[in-house]
């Protein structure tokens, strides 16, 4: 009998494969604060964890066009950061068709647009290519005034532009290690990726929890993730009540740290990158 063979995926597909991962563990993730998880819908009226992965799955296409066009233009450049704000902004018109209009992911369209991109010109410094391509301007973008645009404006905070254009920052300096850093501890993978999630939300301004609700929704992001990180993290007791004191505040404040949760989606797509490629 004659063995089924079976397609082998091409390199943008398996990159389409861990970028879509990547978003459905993030999701998946339990208990995060405010967030959507598989107990509930957070601080959010209008989304649920089905929808988030609709909205994943979604995207697959995107992010298989992503890689493809960088293979084929195969440089950094003008070109390339064109071709991937518009099939960027088709993307998000493909998500906002599959939620109803919601916008779900459009911070991870662009932090896993980029580093997806970036893996394939330089899988060894992708956050440092994905860079470079976040600082060239895409002449096409349009200029909104979002969310992020305006808490820019009112308080001078670093968005999801400069976290790119960083390198981000809160991936390799804060997430990563931080993920490591629990593995090493043996506290289980939920709780190495909470921690994770954490250390991102110690520093980050996050322009959701900023717009919903001002400075005072940050420093009690920042202080509740530090305190959670400072009683022993996600796996013991002590972290676990301070984890759960972050969740009320941050509900009772109406904050939700989306962008935090993109940035740990990115952690895990760089993550699953470091043993795959
Ligand atoms: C350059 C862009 C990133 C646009 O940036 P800008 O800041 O101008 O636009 P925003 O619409 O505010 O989107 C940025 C999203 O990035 C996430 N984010 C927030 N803070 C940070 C941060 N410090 N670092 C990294 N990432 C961050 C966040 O995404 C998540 O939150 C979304 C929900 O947020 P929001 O819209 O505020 O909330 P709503 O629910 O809609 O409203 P309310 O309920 O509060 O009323 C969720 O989607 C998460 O993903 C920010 O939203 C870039 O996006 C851009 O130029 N896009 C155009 C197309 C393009 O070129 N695409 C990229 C090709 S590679
Ligand atoms: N789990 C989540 N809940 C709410 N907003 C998000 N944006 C990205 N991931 C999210």
């Amino acid at each position: 009998m004659r063995a089924l063979k079976l397609h082998e995926l091409t390199l943008a597909e398996r990159l389409a494969d861990m970028a879509v991962d990547a978003l459905i563990d993030e999701a998946d993730l339990s208990p995060k604060p405010a967030l959507v998880d598989r107990r509930g819908n957070g601080a959010h009226s209008d989304l649920h964890l089905g929808l988030m992965h609709a909205s994943a799955l979604s995207l697959w296409p995107m992010f298989k066009d992503m890689a493809e066009a960088a293979i084929d233009i195969g440089e950094v450049g003008l070109p390339l950061r064109e071709a991937l704000g518009r099939i960027g902004r088709e993307g998000e018109q493909a998500m906002l068709a599959t939620t109803n209009g919601v916008n779900t992911h459009r911070g991870a369209i662009w932090a896993l647009g980029l580093l997806t991109a970036a893996a394939v010109l330089e899988p060894r410094a992708i956050t440092l290519t994905a860079a470079r391509l976040a600082l060239l301007n895409d002449r096409y973008a349009p200029q909104p005034m979002s969310h992020g645009a305006q808490v820019a404006q009112r308080y001078g905070a670093r968005g999801a532009r400069e976290e790119a254009q960083l390198g981000f920052p809160s991936v390799t300096q804060r997430g990563l290690p931080q993920l490591r850093k629990s593995r090493q501890q043996n506290t289980g993978e939920q709780n190495a990726r909470l921690d994770a999630l954490l250390a991102i939300m110690t520093e980050l301004a996050d322009t959701c929890v900023l717009y919903r609700a001002g400075p005072e929704g940050i420093h009690a992001m920042q202080r509740g993730a530090q305190a959670v990180l400072d009683a022993g993290g996600s796996a013991t007791l002590a972290g676990r009540r301070q984890l759960h004191e972050l969740d009320n505040q941050l509900l009772a404040l109406n904050a939700s740290p989306g962008g935090a949760a993109d940035l740990l989606a990115a952690c895990l797509f760089i993550d699953r990158l470091d043993g795959a490629l």
